[in-house]
C-alpha cells in the first residue's frame, strides 16, 4: 500500500473493513465485513467462519497453559511462538477464503481489524496478551491491519475488556430500540452491554462469568466432544444446587461492573458423581445464574435481553437466562443482526475507530479513567520494500 492510499483510509468517510475474531472458546476464526465510518454502521456485509482443527486447538490450549507464567507480554516462550505462527497463518487463510467467497480483491478492502487469540488476561497485573502477528498479516494480505486492541486500555488501568460495547450501542441505536436493553454475548466467557436508551450516553458493560467454557470443558472430558449442541444434554438433566451455589461463591460475583475475566478464571468442578446430563444442566444453570446476578448491579433491570455468540444456539442456556432474569430474551438474529458474526463485526468497527483516534473504551465499559483509544496500526510493506526482501 502506498502512502497516498493510506491517507485515503485515514481520511473521513465510510471504509470497507474486515473484522477477525478468534474467541476464548477456540473453535475458530469469525470473519465479517462492515462498512462504517467508526460512528455509524452503514452496512453489515457477509460473514464467514474458519475452524481450527484438533491439533490447532491442542496447541492453543498448551499456549494458554504456558502463558500463565508470562510476565512480559512480548515474550513467546515454548509453544507460544508456534501458536502465534499458527494463529497468524490461519487468519491469512481465513481472509483468503473469505475474499474469494465474496469475490472481493484485497484492493477492495480498506482495513482489517485483527483481534488475535487471547492467551492471558490479568489486567490487575497490567497484562493482557493476544497472539497473532499483525504486521505479517498486513504484509501478506496487502491491507493495513489494526491489532493489539486491549493493551492501551490496560496500560492506563482499564480492564481491557469487554471491547464490543460501543459496537453493541451502535447496533441498538440503529435499531432504535427502547431501553434499557442488555446485549449479551455468550462465548467461552459471557459479557453484557447495558444500554439505558438509544439516545443517551449511559453505557455499562462487563463480563458476567463463564458462558460456554465450563460446559465445553465438561463435555470434552465426559464425551470427547467439546459442546452440548443445542443444550440437548442440559435440557435432559437435573441441576445440582450445591454445585451451583458453590460456584456462585466466587468473589468475582461481588464486584460491581466494570470487570473482566480470563477464560480459565473458573476451574471445572469435580462432577464425576453426576451423569453427563446432570453435569451439563448444572453448568448451564450456573452460567445463566451468573448472568442474572448482574441485574441488581445495573441502574435498572433490562426489559429486553438480546443474546448473541455461540451460546445463542444453546436453547437450554437461553431458556435458563430468561428464567433467571425474568425478562424477555431474544436472539440477535431476530433483529436482523448476526449473533455469530457480531464480535468480528465489532473488531472491524473498532479498527476504524482506532485509525481515527476515537475511543474504544469508556469508564463505564472497562473502568478506565477517561475515554481511551487503542490498537496498533501495521501498514503493508510498500512494493519497493517487498522487492528488496524478495529472495
Ligand atoms: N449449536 C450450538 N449449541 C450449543 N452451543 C453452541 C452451539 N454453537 C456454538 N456453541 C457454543 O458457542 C461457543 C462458541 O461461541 P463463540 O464463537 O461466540 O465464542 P468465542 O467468540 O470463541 O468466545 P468469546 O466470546 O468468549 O471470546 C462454543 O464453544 C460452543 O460451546
Ligand atoms: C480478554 C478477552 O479476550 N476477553 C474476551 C472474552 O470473551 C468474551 C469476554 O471474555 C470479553 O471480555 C472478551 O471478548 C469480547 C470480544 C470483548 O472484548 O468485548
Amino acid at each position: 500500500m502506498g502512502r497516498r492510499q493510506l491517507e485515503i483510509v485515514m481520511s473521513e468517510g465510510i471504509l470497507r473493513v474486515i473484522g477477525l475474531m478468534s474467541g476464548t472458546s477456540m473453535d475458530g476464526i469469525d470473519v465479517a465485513l462492515v462498512e462504517t465510518d467508526g460512528e455509524i454502521i452503514h452496512r453489515l456485509g457477509p460473514a464467514g467462519f474458519h475452524p481450527y482443527d484438533t491439533a490447532d486447538r491442542a496447541l492453543l490450549r498448551k499456549a494458554i497453559a504456558t502463558a500463565t507464567t508470562l510476565t512480559d507480554r512480548e515474550a513467546r516462550p515454548d509453544e507460544l511462538a508456534d501458536a502465534e505462527d499458527m494463529v497468524t497463518h490461519r487468519h491469512i487463510r481465513a481472509i483468503d477464503s473469505f475474499l474469494s467467497s465474496c469475490q472481493f480483491n484485497p484492493g477492495e478492502v480498506d482495513l482489517i481489524g485483527f483481534h488475535g487469540q487471547t492467551v492471558l488476561h490479568r489486567p490487575e497485573a497490567g497484562l493482557t496478551v493476544q497472539i497473532g502477528d499483525g504486521q505479517k498479516l498486513a504484509t501478506h494480505v496487502g491491507v493495513p491491519v489494526v491489532y493489539d486492541f486491549r493493551a492501551a486500555d490496560v496500560a492506563v488501568g482499564g480492564q481491557g475488556a469487554p471491547l464490543v460495547p460501543l459496537f453493541h450501542r451502535a447496533l441498538v441505536r440503529a435499531a432504535d430500540l427502547d431501553g434499557p436493553v442488555a446485549v449479551l454475548n455468550l462465548g467461552g466467557v459471557a459479557n453484557v452491554t447495558y444500554v439505558e436508551s438509544a439516545d443517551d450516553n449511559v453505557l455499562i458493560a462487563c463480563d458476567t462469568g463463564p458462558a460456554n467454557a465450563l460446559i465445553d470443558d465438561f463435555m470434552l472430558k465426559r464425551t470427547g466432544i467439546p459442546i452440548d449442541r443445542g443444550g440437548v444434554h442440559a435440557s435432559q438433566g437435573k441441576v445440582n444446587e450445591s454445585v451451583v451455589s458453590g460456584l456462585m461463591h466466587n468473589a468475582f460475583f461481588l464486584l460491581p461492573p466494570p470487570k473482566s475475566l480470563d477464560r480459565n478464571a473458573f476451574d471445572l468442578p469435580d462432577l464425576s458423581a453426576l451423569s453427563v446430563e446432570d453435569g451439563a444442566a448444572t453448568l448451564t444453570e450456573f452460567s445463566a445464574r451468573a448472568v442474572a446476578h448482574i441485574v441488581p448491579l445495573l441502574p435498572h433491570a433490562p426489559r429486553l435481553w438480546i443474546v448473541c455468540g455461540g451460546g445463542a444456539h444453546n436453547a437450554e442456556l437461553v431458556r435458563r437466562i430468561g428464567a433467571n432474569t425474568g425478562a424477555k430474551v431474544i436472539v440477535a438474529d431476530d433483529l436482523g443482526w448476526s449473533g455469530d458474526a457480531m464480535e468480528a463485526q465489532a473488531f472491524a468497527y473498532l479498527a476504524v475507530r482506532s485509525l481515527r483516534g476515537l475511543p474504544l473504551t469508556l469508564p463505564g465499559t472497562t473502568g478506565v479513567a477517561a475515554p481511551t483509544t487503542g490498537g496498533v496500526l501495521a501498514e503493508p510493506a510498500a512494493e519497493a520494500e517487498l522487492a528488496a526482501v524478495a529472495p
